[in-house]
Parts: C-alpha cells; sequence; structure tokens
C-alpha cells in the first residue's frame, strides 16, 4: 500500500513544529496520597490538562493489542501503537495464540531445539513472574511440559525475578510454583525404558541486576548474567528458594536488584552447578517483548560479538548452542534468527509517512528509553526509516537506582530538545521523559513527587519555546505507573513499583488556535487510545490520516 500523504482538506498546519512528550510512566488516577503525580506541584501539567483541547486515552488491554482488559499497559505496547496509528496484537497475545492453537509447536525451531534438548540440555531464560509485560510464566510451564512430552529429559530454567511488574518481593511464591511444576514434570517416567527426567532451576538472578538490559545501557549487566546462565559463575546455593531468603536477609532490595545465584544441588561437597550452558544445548529465551532481549540474544547467539569476552572462567571457549527467542525481537537486525511466534507485523507507520512525505522528524529522550521513541515507535526495528531526513538523539543515562535521580536526564532531553525545535529543521519531534516510569518503577514515592515536578518544570519551558514558535505541543504518556505508588491494607502501605490500568493525559497546546477545531466527544470513560494520537498528529501536521489509521481526537 502505498505511504503517500494528502493534504488536509480544511487545516494547514501551524507555522512552527509539531511535539509529542511522552511522559513515560505519568498516567491520570484519581487525586490521592499514592498518586505522585497529583501529590506533585504541577502547575503546567494542570494548565495542559484542565484546558478544552485535553482528554483522556486507554492505554492498556485490547487497546493496546494485549488479552484482557486485567492487562496493565507499557512502553513496547504504548509507543508501537503511537507510531503505528493503529493496534496490533501484541506478544503477549500472540503467545498464548500459538500456544493455545499448537502453532508454536510445530515450528520447525521448535523442533530443533527439542532435538538439541533431547542430546543434550534445553536451557530457558527469561523472567520469571506473571507479570505479562515480558512473559509470563503460563507460557514457560507449557513450552516446559511440552518439551517433557517430546522427549527432552534434561531441562534448565534461568529465572530473572521480577518485583517490576509485580510485587516488589514476589520471587519466592513464583519459585514455590515453578518448583512444584518442576517435580511434578519429574514425577513421570520419560519413556517405557524408565528414563528419569531432570528438569530443574540452574540459576538465575534480579532482572536489574543481570541479563535484562536494554539500549545497551548497561552491558556489565548483561555480561553478568552470561557468565551466570553459561558458566555457573555466582554465590551457590542448593535451591533457588534459599538464594532469595538469603539475599533478603542480606538486603532490603526488592526482587529486581537482588544478585545472581547459581543452583548446586550437593552444596559444599564440592558440586557441579546444576545446570551450565554447554556445546550443542539448545536456549530458548521465553520473553516476548524485545527490548529487554535483545542483548543476551545476541551475546548468546551472534557469531561476531564484541560487547565483552565470552570465554570461560577458565578459558574454555563460548559454547556453541541452537538459541531461539520466542518471538523476533528485532526486524531490522533480525535478532534472533531463529524464534518460536512470528512478532506483531506492524507496518506504513507513521514515520515511514512523513519520511515518504519528506517530512523532516526528530526523535529524543536518555538511553533507559532512546529505543521506545525510535525501536517501539517504528514498530520494532532498531534503524532509521530515512536518515536524511531523521535524527535521533541519545542522552547516556546514568547507571543508578533511579530514585536516588528524580531528574534522570530531563534538563538534558529539554534543552537539546529546544535547540532541534529551534533550529527550524525539524516539522515534527517526538520526546520521552522516562523519569515518572523508572522513578515509579523503585517504588519511592517521594522521588517519584520530585521526578514529576521536574517533568513540570521542563514542560514549561518546551510551552514556552512552542508558543515562540507558532508550533504545536501535544503531552500524553504511554501507560500509568506514577499515578498509584502504593496500596494499601489495614493501614499497611506496600510500595507498587508496576504500572497501572490507569488511563493516561492527551492535551494539546496550540497558541494558534482558534476553535478550528475540537476534542471529539468521547463516549463515557477514555473512548480512545494510544492508536489514534497518530491520526491527530497527521491533522495538526496539515496532512490526512491514513485511511485505515484509528480516527483523530480532533473534529474540523
Ligand atoms: O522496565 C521495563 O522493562 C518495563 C516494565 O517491565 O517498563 P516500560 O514498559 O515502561 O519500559
Ligand atoms: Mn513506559
Ligand atoms: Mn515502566
Amino acid at each position: 500500500m502505498s505511504l503517500s500523504l494528502s493534504k488536509h482538506p480544511s487545516f494547514s498546519g501551524r507555522p512552527g513544529p509539531v511535539l509529542v512528550v511522552v511522559a513515560d510512566g505519568v498516567g491520570v488516577a484519581p487525586p490521592g496520597a499514592s498518586n505522585a503525580v497529583t501529590e506533585a506541584v504541577t502547575p503546567t501539567l494542570d494548565a495542559l490538562t484542565s484546558s478544552e483541547l485535553y482528554t483522556e486515552l486507554a492505554a492498556h488491554g485490547p487497546a493496546v493489542g494485549l488479552p484482557t482488559e486485567d492487562d496493565m499497559g507499557n512502553s513496547e505496547v504504548g509507543h508501537n501503537a503511537l507510531g503505528a496509528g493503529r493496534i496490533f496484537a501484541q506478544g503477549a497475545k500472540l503467545v498464548n495464540q500459538a500456544l493455545a492453537n499448537d502453532t508454536i509447536f510445530q515450528t520447525e525451531v521448535w523442533k530443533t531445539a527439542v532435538e538439541h534438548g533431547r542430546e543434550g540440555t534445553l536451557h530457558l531464560i527469561g523472567l520469571h513472574s506473571d507479570g505479562g509485560v515480558h512473559s509470563t510464566n503460563a507460557q514457560l510451564y507449557q513450552l516446559l511440559w511440552r518439551a517433557a512430552d517430546d522427549g527432552v529429559t534434561s531441562c534448565a530454567v534461568h529465572i530473572l525475578h521480577d518485583g517490576r511488574d509485580v510485587a516488589a518481593r514476589s520471587a519466592l511464591a513464583y519459585i514455590a510454583v515453578t518448583e512444584a511444576v518442576l517435580a511434578e514434570i519429574n514425577a513421570v517416567e520419560a519413556n517405557a525404558a524408565g528414563a528419569q527426567r531432570d528438569f530443574r532451576i540452574a540459576s538465575g538472578g534480579g532482572r536489574m541486576r543481570i541479563t535484562m538490559d536494554r539500549y545497551g545501557a548497561d552491558w556489565p549487566m548483561v555480561e553478568r548474567g552470561y557468565r551466570t546462565h553459561v558458566f555457573g559463575e555466582g554465590r551457590r546455593f542448593a535451591s533457588a528458594t534459599d538464594a532469595v531468603e538469603t539475599m533478603y536477609a542480606e538486603t532490603d532490595k526488592g526482587d529486581q536488584y537482588l544478585g545472581e545465584f547459581v543452583i548446586e544441588r550437593d552444596l559444599g561437597a564440592g558440586g557441579e552447578p546444576a545446570g551450565t550452558i554447554v556445546d550443542g544445548d539448545a536456549v530458548i529465551f521465553f520473553n516476548f517483548r524485545g527490548d529487554r532481549a535483545i542483548e543476551i540474544s545476541q551475546a548468546l547467539a551472534d557469531d561476531h560479538f564484541d560487547q565483552f569476552d565470552r570465554t570461560g572462567p577458565a578459558g574454555e571457549p563460548r559454547p556453541s548452542v541452537f538459541y531461539a527467542g520466542m518471538l523476533q525481537y528485532d526486524g531490522d537486525l533480525q535478532v534472533p534468527t531463529n524464534y518460536l511466534v512470528n512478532p506483531p507485523a506492524i507496518d506504513r507507520t507513521m514515520g515511514e509517512f512523513l519520511c515518504a512525505e519528506g517530512v523532516a522528524s526528530f526523535a529524543i529522550s536518555e538511553t533507559q528509553k532512546f529505543g521506545h521513541v525510535t525501536y517501539f515507535w517504528n514498530g520494532n526495528k532498531s534503524g532509521y526509516i530515512d536518515e536524511e531526513l531523521e535524527t535521533y538523539i541519545e542522552i547516556p543515562s546514568d547507571n543508578v537506582e533511579f530514585d536516588t535521580t528524580p531528574a534522570m536526564k530531563v534538563r538534558e532531553i529539554t534543552a537539546e530538545t529546544i535547540d532541534l525545535l529551534r533550529s527550524g529543521e525539524y516539522r515534527f519531534g517526538r520526546l520521552n521523559f522516562p523519569s515518572g516510569d523508572m522513578v515509579g518503577h523503585t517504588g519511592h514515592l517521594p522521588a517519584t513527587v520530585e521526578a514529576v515536578e521536574i517533568i513540570d518544570e521542563h514542560m514549561a519551558k518546551l510551552v514556552e519555546v512552542i508558543d515562540e514558535l507558532g508550533g504545536v505541543l501535544i503531552y500524553t504518556a504511554d501507560h500509568g505507573n506514577a499515578d498509584i505508588m502504593f496500596t494499601e491494607e489495614q493501614g499497611v502501605r506496600s510500595p507498587k513499583t508496576s504500572h497501572t490500568l490507569s488511563p493516561v493525559p492527551f492535551a494539546i497546546h496550540d497558541p494558534n488556535y482558534d476553535g478550528e477545531y475540537q476534542m471529539v466527544a468521547a463516549a463515557p470513560g477514555p473512548a480512545h487510545g494510544l492508536a489514534n494520537v497518530a491520526a491527530t498528529v497527521f491533522d495538526l501536521l496539515g496532512y490526512e490520516a491514513p485511511a485505515d489509521y484509528l480516527p483523530s481526537l480532533i473534529g474540523f
């Protein structure tokens, strides 16, 4: 289908550029002590969200391609929807479908993995919770049972504690369920000859400590995970439960930050790690979401890799394995080459139309969310669409626990954005302020309030430059997080580190506005979602949105 845009029949756009600000994780929830957004002093956001050009958007569940209304939104599905202007079934749903209709197990990739698993060991690595943002344990269990039914007798599970999309200290509960599933699998004779099955947890650690880095923010984190999973380097414990209980006693940190562990079954008797990765093994990374799966995939599968030395502690060469991802995580990089389920078939994104039309645009954030406004915005493709017309700016993130730096790089992102806007070279720009979400994920309420106040201060600077240039500013978010920072039961407060089901704000600041358009009256509740934003941007740029894009939020 063509990528050409038609001029808008009745609106030619504004003299200045259109800027979309995504305040990551800054949702809309009833005011209250747990709401870091309403607890913050936010004069600029208050003005933006009390204007007539304001509405709320759904950013969770089916509105962003997730299975049910109980599924909280996240950056992947949110920025996919923002950049594609349509709703695509997302990883969680695609994997559930492929499991339900068995197609996942009919693939050559699964059959090859099982073949390697029968000869050696099948390794499953991934985020260990039912958070549904990167993975679900329900999907892991279906892979485990099928592997057993398909004749695998040796299977090692490498678990990454969550505590970010689920309760901060929920690892023990998830481990208990997985250990019960593994015991049930092992209790069944593998075959008539009575071969004993040996399915076990072999290694793991906190998801913000090992393996699940993204956008090259912290390769040493990936190396720690690689060495733990592959060579069994890390503190030895007799069980994952022992590892977590020991670490809980040593620190008050949540699961996401717990250290790496390696299981040694007859601990202390000079035993071996329970499941190192050796030549001929198969490895499946069972996360369906790509951003935090790409680097470990490259480390485990790429022949050409130079981010760290992959040889073992005694100089042993890196193992040659059959590696597969649950999905293909990057369509541009083709990472990984082997995968079980086709990723969302996102095409004809906003960026492709703008480039086809010769419209210059920019995208900017700091490392932690840089890929959100490029890779996810462009439909899980990490490269430029057209380097002549696009400018992607990454402000390096710090590698800290972000409650210690509530501003993160909001100041630097704002300053750079103002320069880009004033350059006069761009008609469209998008930025992501990560702090509402990244500080929200620490569960630290005061720091998150401070993060939101700093965002507000810098929104004022962006509004000012949009006024100066006669452009348009759109303020929105990709899902909630900062809007609910704790839950309370019988007076006891528990930090809530996860995203929320809240709607997100959508405000247009248009200094030349003279009533040319109005917000489309929303039915009760957020009748619109993030996928309606792209058509609205095309309107404000003076173009007609592609016919199959979800409708604009404004009417003329
Ligand atoms: O940090 C992440 O990977 C997710 C939560 O799991 O957050 P976001 O979707 O905002 O990137
Ligand atoms: Mn987000
Ligand atoms: Mn988040």
